[in-house]
């Protein structure tokens, strides 16, 4: 009878130890050197630990690493995409000594793993930068090689029943009946066109269905992947449940070229899937990439050898559209003369939901939508900063008082004041005016707003800011998030002077205040701010006036 496909290399590789042998490692590790792994490194480790890289059973040693570098290929031949090597800083490796363990930490510090230092050697990078696309100019790295004993899978707390070990898929494929899987391991929202394609590639192998998202960076960094799972959560109705699974797979999201095609089938095999559907998901364009052009690209030529050994069968997403007439998506190569095909790119998706306008049903389905609606709110729901930076005595703090005033009168979103007498006081206390403490505290600022941009609130800060620098990184922090709309208040400093509410100015002038922005500091005018107000002929509700009116022009009010 056939059987699973065998995991790659023979046998399925188990990493983690015996409790006892766990509880003398941890005894031991009061002495040992550490290293903190971040999240891209506790992938790696979690599919050395599990057999997802099977038949590894540590981090490469200099001889694999070169191998793979230059031929693709293990030291023994066996073919191998991508060098799973360990990098340490410098500092560690001069102290660390070999045939001696070092331990593996969550950035919490919690012990996952002890790898037995068996060589230390410095990255070639050159060859990395030719093989793998690498900076040319990266700075010195350095790798340790050796074998790895487990004492726990990193820790995650993200849909854990959606966890499962190749272990555990390979128990259930079995006791189903299962031979034949393909995997598919999406990325992006599941929409029509991949559901047809995907249902479609099952029936002609004859084959059952894996669904395995890759879910290997940092949950609470990206506010998207959650709504990923859970519209997978939601779709996976929609297979045929004796022939279909959810999983949440620890791989990274890599480059998608022909090494990290060739790792991805490896891992698949190891995870019991005899084959891959390769591309499908939206690139940064917004394309659909599509496999058939990946596959014949001349790149996959060369490693055909490679390909056949690893056993897996690779199925390249094709460009699929939708036929109105026939009310269902095909392969553009299948498409019928003169029929009428309808596509939408992820970029105008984007726009659409945005915009908040209407996504046609035959590009995808409700509860996928309206998890994309959740996570793509319309700008009149995402959250937004308004930034208001100028001289003392400007306008900044009256001017946002009173805008946030006019948004609480609005209601919708919740409004955070972050002015700068606040700030001071709660939060930059032990600050002075130096430009390394105006600097942080400008960025406090900027991050407290960011947490409030990205939980959908609106905040209004109102520093003096006065350096450029520091306002774009507040910028960068904030955008990718939500609104951030930048409002110089162009006061001059004669009208500033005049008004000098606190006496500050006059004492600066006296040499009272040293390092006053505007008279023996500098104030560095924004170069292209979303809106400049000048308050001396305008009064404070024109100035909230034409705010309003830039926000509702972009789309944050309605
Ligand atoms: N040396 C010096 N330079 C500028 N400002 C000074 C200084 N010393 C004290 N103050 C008072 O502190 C307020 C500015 O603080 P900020 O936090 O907005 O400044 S900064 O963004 O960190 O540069 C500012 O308040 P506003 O008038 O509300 O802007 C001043 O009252
Ligand atoms: N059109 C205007 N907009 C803002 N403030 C004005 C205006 N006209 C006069 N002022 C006065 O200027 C001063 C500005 O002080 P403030 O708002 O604390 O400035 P900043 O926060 O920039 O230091 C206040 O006393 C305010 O009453």
């Amino acid at each position: 009878m056939e059987q699973l496909i065998t995991p790659y290399g023979g046998e399925l590789v188990n990493l983690l130890v015996s409790s006892t042998r766990a509880l003398e490692l941890k005894r031991d590790a009061f002495h040992l050197p550490s290293l903190d792994l971040n999240w891209r490194q506790q992938c790696d480790l979690e599919l050395l630990l599990n057999g997802g890289y099977a038949p590894l059973t540590g981090y490469l040693g200099q001889a694999d690493y070169l191998s793979v570098l230059h031929s693709m290929r293990l030291a023994d031949g066996r073919a191998w995409a991508l060098p799973v090597v360990l990098q340490i800083h410098e500092t560690l490796a001069r102290s660390l000594k070999l045939g001696e363990p070092l331990a593996l930490r969550d950035p919490e510090g919690f012990m996952l793993a002890v790898v037995m230092v068996n060589e230390i050697w410095q990255a070639d990078i050159e060859l990395e930068a030719e093989q793998l696309g690498r900076a040319a100019d990266a700075p010195p790295k350095w790798y340790v090689g050796g074998a790895v004993e487990g004492l726990s899978l990193p820790l995650r707390h993200d849909f854990m029943a959606l966890r499962l070990t190749p272990a555990e898929l390979r128990a259930g494929f079995t006791r189903l009946g299962w031979r034949n899987v393909i995997a598919y391991p999406a990325r992006t929202q599941l929409q029509r066109a991949q559901y047809e394609f995907i249902l479609r590639a099952a029936v002609q192998n004859e084959a059952n269905l894996l669904i395995h998202p890759m879910a290997g960076g940092d949950p609470v960094e990206s506010a998207d992947y959650f709504a990923l799972v859970r519209s997978y959560q939601a779709v996976i109705g929609r297979f045929p449940s004796a022939t279909s699974q959810l999983a949440l797979s620890p791989v990274y999201v890599r480059d998608g070229g022909v090494r990290d095609t060739l790792a991805r089938a490896i891992i698949q095999r190891n995870y019991g899937c005899s084959h891959l559907i390769v591309g499908g998901e939206h690139d940064a364009h917004g394309q659909h990439r599509r496999g058939t052009d990946i596959v014949q690209h001349e790149d996959y030529q060369r490693v055909a050898d490679h390909i056949t050994e690893i056993g897996v069968g690779l199925i390249p997403f094709p460009r699929m559209v939708y036929v109105e007439e026939r009310a269902q998506f095909m392969p553009l190569e299948e498409l019928p003369k003169g029929a009428r095909a309808l596509t939408l790119t992820g970029a105008e998706i984007q726009r659409r939901l945005q915009a908040g306008v209407n996504i046609p049903d035959w590009y995808t389905f409700p509860e996928v939508l309206a998890e994309m609606r959740r996570s793509y709110p319309p700008r009149d729901r995402q959250g937004f900063t308004v930034f208001f930076t100028g001289l003392s005595g400007a306008g900044k703090s009256t001017i946002a008082r009173a805008l946030g005033t006019r948004l609480m009168e609005m209601g919708g979103r919740s409004v955070t004041l972050l002015d700068g007498d606040i700030v001071r006081r709660h939060l930059s206390a032990e600050l002075g005016f130096s430009r390394e403490h105006r600097n942080i505290n400008v960025l406090r600022i900027g991050y407290v707003a960011s947490e409030i941009t990205k939980n959908r609130g609106i905040a209004i800060c109102a520093p003096i800011a006065p350096y450029r620098n520091t306002r774009r990184d507040v910028r960068a922090m904030i955008e990718p998030l939500g609104g951030f709309l930048e409002v110089f208040v162009a006061t001059p400093i004669e009208t500033c002077e005049l008004r000098d509410r606190k006496g500050l100015y006059a004492k600066a002038r006296a040499g009272l205040i040293k390092e006053f922005t505007g008279v023996s500091d500098p104030y560095e005018v924004p170069e292209r701010p979303e809106l400049s107000i000048d308050t001396t002929d305008l009064s404070v509700d024109e100035a909230v006036q034409r705010i309003l009116l830039k926000l509702e022009h972009e789309g944050y009010l309605r």
